[in-house]
């Protein structure tokens, strides 16, 4: 699936730089991503999902809030066909897949703030110095503040002190290191989502913290599927949210794939149940379940997404197949808390990290990999559908560390 054009590399450093989306919890004062951009570490207090939001202004077109009849789960309820109309005449804000880069451009164009972040603070430490004590310490705190977490730093400057001490050692010879040892963390979590065809359907339940890209990334993945031949339908199980009921649907239109939804405020759990009755009975390949967004720290929401799997697994005891845990990089350090609740409250099977582009903590990634070694299927580089690629660690290192993917 991964894409390779030519002509990235002269990209990598790129001139047309996109403007980074917004990320909040950066140190750099930035403008919110979305109205529900996650603050970094304190943990932020949880908001209680109303019922009706305005709709994102990123998001896909949305129409003007509805009021939702209520009403028995159907493919396509007729406020729906109420919203499609308004949609129709509405234009399509959601990138179209057309892609004038190679996904390596685009991923180093999307973790170049990281990337710069890294290079110029070990530019900084490794001007011209002989490798001692104090420029291992400066190194390893810089390595630190970069999120890839201190077992990785250690490692770094402990390869340095091994095979580099009381030499010269340039940045690049650093870079060098550190890309050989993200990679080595990287590449045994790197692994594809593998949709096993005899279950019909394959179930995937998209779980994550409140605009942490479930729905966006759900929208990619049935464009994915879809373009594989696969029969996809999708579960609007954010049943708090009107405007994410109708971000699915737009999703749904897009890809060919049917969306079954209640009106807003309907029991999830009911939702999952009915969508999960309906695709085994219509034999599809693949079923993706959206949730609503939840604090980790929320014990009663994850009660509610425990009772979503309980009784997913009452019409299939083997599913959900995959839980994708979807994760907003920009969130920095409050991402292992993330990984690590949800892990235990919701049997977490693999990740999905989105917002790449909007950070300059990508390093995180590699801090996440190396401590639950939880498989990492996909990694978000922006807001269009061609933004989500399979996870590759040689690239990711490479990107990460300033390098091209040749080097
Ligand atoms: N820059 C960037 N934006 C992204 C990416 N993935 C998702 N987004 C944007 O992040 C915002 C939130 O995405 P959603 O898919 O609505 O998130 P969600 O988790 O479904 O949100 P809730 O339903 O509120 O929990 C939207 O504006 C998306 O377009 C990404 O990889 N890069």
């Amino acid at each position: 699936m991964s894409e390779k054009k030519p002509g990235f590399l002269q990209r990598l450093f790129g001139g047309n730089q996109p403007e980074p989306t917004p990320a909040p919890g950066e140190t750099v004062p930035e403008t919110p991503v979305t109205p529900d951009a996650i603050p970094d570490v304190p943990e932020p207090e949880a908001e209680p999902p109303a019922p009706v939001e305005p709709p994102d202004l990123a998001e896909p077109p949305q129409a003007p809030e509805h009021d939702l009849p209520p009403g028995p789960p159907e493919s396509t309820p007729d406020y729906i066909e109420d919203v499609e109309d308004d949609l129709a005449a509405a234009p399509q804000a959601v990138a179209e897949p057309d892609q004038p880069k190679g996904w390596f451009a685009r991923l180093a164009s999307g973790l170049k703030r990281s990337s710069d972040n890294l290079t110029n603070s070990i530019t900084s430490v490794f001007t011209k110095r002989k490798l001692d004590a104090a420029t291992l310490d400066e190194l390893e705190d810089v390595l630190i503040q970069a999120d890839l977490g201190i077992d990785t730093a250690i490692a770094i400057t402990e390869t340095l002190r091994r095979d580099r001490f009381d030499k010269d050692v340039s940045g690049e010879d650093v870079r060098a290191v550190l890309a050989t040892e993200v990679e080595q963390v990287l590449r045994p979590v790197a692994q594809p989502l593998l949709i096993d065809t005899s279950k019909k359907p394959f179930i995937v339940l998209m779980i994550g913290v409140n605009g942490s890209g479930k729905t966006t990334t759900i929208g990619k993945l049935a464009q994915k599927f879809a373009a594989e031949g696969k029969s996809v339908m999708l579960a609007a199980g954010d049943t708090f949210r009107a405007a994410a009921i109708e971000q699915l649907q737009v999703w749904g239109e897009r890809t060919g794939a049917p969306v079954i939804a209640k009106p807003a405020g309907a029991d999830a759990s009911g939702l999952a149940f009915d969508a999960v009755t309906q695709a085994r009975a219509e034999g599809r390949d693949v079923l993706i379940i959206d949730t609503a967004g939840r604090l980790q720290n929320r014990d009663e929401l994850m009660n509610e997404l425990e009772k979503i799997i309980r009784v997913i697994k009452k019409v299939d005891p083997e599913a959900p197949h995959a839980t994708l845990l979807t994760l907003d990089a920009t969130t920095g350090q409050n991402a292992l808390k993330q990984v690590e609740i949800f892990g235990q409250r919701a049997g977490v099977t693999g990740l999905v990290m989105t917002k790449l582009d909007g950070t300059a903590r990508g390093g995180i990634l590699v801090a996440i990999a190396r401590k639950f070694s939880l498989p990492v299927h996909f990694i978000g580089v922006g807001e269009g559908v061609g933004d989500l690629e399979p996870f590759e660690a040689t690239d990711f290192a490479k990107a990460i560390a300033g390098f091209e993917p040749s080097a």
